[in-house]
């Protein structure tokens, strides 16, 4: 059993490292969807433990670089991060192997909702996903794609953060050059758009907008607008405008992770007592 009591596969086999999972003893089931690497299916381990395992179609992942990454990343431990357990390496297609999370991705979960969340419940999943934040932020690791679908909701309806880090990993160039059709750009600081300078700080622009679409119970940023004219909206200055349901020191707070400059931004640690304090305040 691992961190925080979850069944964690023990990969202890025979010639498999930690990180390494042996796919006999994963079974598969129903699919849950497919992302930027393919198809994301539900299995077991050992018939006990329910996790999902990413399918990686050839030729959408740089593979080797992210099995080295892979030893780093299961080292990352937090209840607000989806766990990576380990990886199936020693045939084709690899396969990832992951915590399970029943209630499927954030920016669904908000908008199937369509106006039934109370503010107090939208504050405390921005309080989730910036402790999970927090953590990786404590942890020199950037995350370089959040937004509400790269957030997770448990059985518990605890949001947890996913997929951290797996954007240098994709061969996509639609994906990864920042003129590119998939580029997050509605999620991205002027220093990424121009520069592509990741940072944590560049992770607190993006916490902004996720707590926007969470506010918003799952608009999409800019909605009418083109990634060339969101740009064109940045540079100038222009700021997502404030959602309903969102207080003045909410909007306050999402407001200041869209500071011009990096280091105008709060750290994860900061945002995170500022939440809390709101929380309180009711
Ligand atoms: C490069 N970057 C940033 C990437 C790369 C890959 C992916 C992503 C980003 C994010 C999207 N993604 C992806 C794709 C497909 C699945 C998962 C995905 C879905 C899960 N869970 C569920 C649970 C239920 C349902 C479901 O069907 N419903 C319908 C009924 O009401 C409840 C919900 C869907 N997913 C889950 O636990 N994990 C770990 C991953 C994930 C998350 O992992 C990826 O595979």
């Amino acid at each position: 059993v691992g961190p925080m009591g979850k069944c964690v596969p023990a990969t202890a086999g025979f010639s498999y490292e930690k990180w390494e999972i042996n796919p006999s003893e994963l079974s598969v089931m129903k699919e849950l969807g497919s992302g930027q690497f393919g198809v994301v299916r539900l299995g077991k381990w050992r018939t006990l433990c329910k996790v999902a395992i990413k399918i990686i179609n050839e030729g959408s992942m740089s593979e080797e670089d992210f099995i080295e990454e892979a030893k780093v990343m299961t080292r990352l431990c937090h209840p607000k991060l989806v766990q990576l357990y380990g990886v199936c390496m020693k045939q084709r297609p690899i396969c990832i192997v992951t915590e399970f999370m029943e209630n499927g991705c954030l920016l669904n979960f908000l908008r199937q909702r369509n106006g039934s969340l109370s503010r107090e419940w939208l504050l405390a999943m921005c309080q989730d996903a910036c402790e999970g934040m927090q953590y990786l932020e404590e942890s020199g690791f950037i995350h370089r794609d959040l937004a509400a679908r790269n957030c997770l909701v448990s059985d518990k309806n605890v949001v947890k953060v996913c997929d951290f880090g797996m954007t240098r990993y994709v061969l996509d160039n639609q994906y990864t050059s920042s003129t590119g059709s998939m580029f997050p750009v509605k999620w991205s600081p002027p220093e990424v758009l121009h520069f592509n300078k990741y940072s944590s700080k560049s992770d607190v622009w993006s916490f902004g907008v996720l707590m926007w679409e969470i506010f918003t119970e799952g608009r999409t940023p800019f909605e009418n607008k083109s990634n060339p004219e969101v740009v064109e909206e940045i540079t100038q200055g222009n700021r997502l405008y404030q959602p309903y349901k969102a207080s003045h020191k909410v909007y306050q707070l999402m407001y200041r992770c869209w500071h011009e400059r990096p280091q105008g931004r709060p750290s994860f640690s900061e945002l995170l007592e500022n939440i809390k304090q709101i929380a309180e305040m009711g």
